[in-house]
């Protein structure tokens, strides 16, 4: 992620605003462009910051540059060319951020507590236990790790077992039901009660949502007729709408 900083100083910034606004509709569709602000300087209105997060610098110089969003971007920005006093790309280096969800939890030590418990009851469940009757003694740690990255923490199943293909693939052909798949989801949350996870709405709701999402997926994809899907990229979670709450 790079971020680039354009300043102008335009003598009609009414004119410039509105021909940004256009400009920003092909630039928004750019799968390379993250995000956009346009700022105007409150001491001297002339003056304007354009900050643009970019995937990286080669994604903006040859993915966007070569783009057909390029051509009807810069048609609209052309007359203010001259008018930019720097261009240039910066990395970030100090940033205020949130806590991740995984730092949020209690880091690796928790997610290891919760599968622990979680695969304890699972083993005992006449719905999905047989499920897991020859599951790999290894599994709850490989189900810690998984959830640890997805919640932003270190890579280390992508690294130690494949992404997340390989984890989707452990699923295919299982023909998982409705029911199981809720029994699952229940007995996960009765674990993390059990282990003392943050039970604030904020990290539940957002711990919630993707258990809800990651268990209809592990359900299609068990179905007999599912396709395998291709190497996609590791799921990453963070708070949705509601930041971490701090009184
Ligand atoms: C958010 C939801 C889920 C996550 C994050 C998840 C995660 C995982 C992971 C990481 C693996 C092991 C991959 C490896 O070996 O590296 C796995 C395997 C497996 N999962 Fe899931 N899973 C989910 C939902 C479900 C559900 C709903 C069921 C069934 C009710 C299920 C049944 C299984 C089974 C049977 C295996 C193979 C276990 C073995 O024999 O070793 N999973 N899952």
């Amino acid at each position: 992620m790079i971020v680039e900083y354009i300043r102008y100083r335009v003598p009609d910034p009414e004119e410039f605003e509105a021909a940004y606004r256009r400009a920003v509709v092909p630039l928004g569709r750019a799968s390379q462009c993250l995000d956009y602000e346009l700022s105007r300087c409150v001491d001297e209105p002339g003056c304007h910051v354009l900050r643009i997060t970019w995937k990286s610098v080669q994604d903006h110089l040859e993915g966007f540059r070569n783009s057909e969003h390029f051509q009807e971007f810069f048609a609209e920005i052309k007359p203010y060319v001259s008018n930019i006093e720097e261009m240039r790309h910066y990395e970030k280096v100090i940033t205020k951020t949130e806590p991740t969800l995984f730092e949020w939890a209690g880091g690796a030590e928790a997610f290891e507590r919760l599968t622990e418990t979680f695969y304890g009851k699972v083993a005992n469940d006449e719905l999905i236990g047989p499920l897991f009757a020859h599951m790999d003694p290894g599994h709850p740690r490989y189900v810690a790790i998984w959830l640890s990255e997805v919640f932003g923490g270190p890579t280390t199943y992508s690294q130690e077992r494949g992404g997340h293909a390989h984890m989707v693939s452990k699923h295919l052909g299982k023909g998982i039901t409705e029911q199981q798949r809720r029994r699952w989801v229940n007995l996960l949350m009765d674990s993390a009660d059990e282990v003392s996870l943050p039970s604030d709405p904020e990290f539940r709701a957002a711990f919630a949502s993707y258990i809800e999402w990651g268990t209809r997926l592990a359900l299609y994809f068990s179905k007999p007729d599912a396709t395998p899907p291709g190497e996609g990229p590791m799921p990453r979670w963070g708070w949705g709408v509601a930041p971490p709450y701090r009184p």
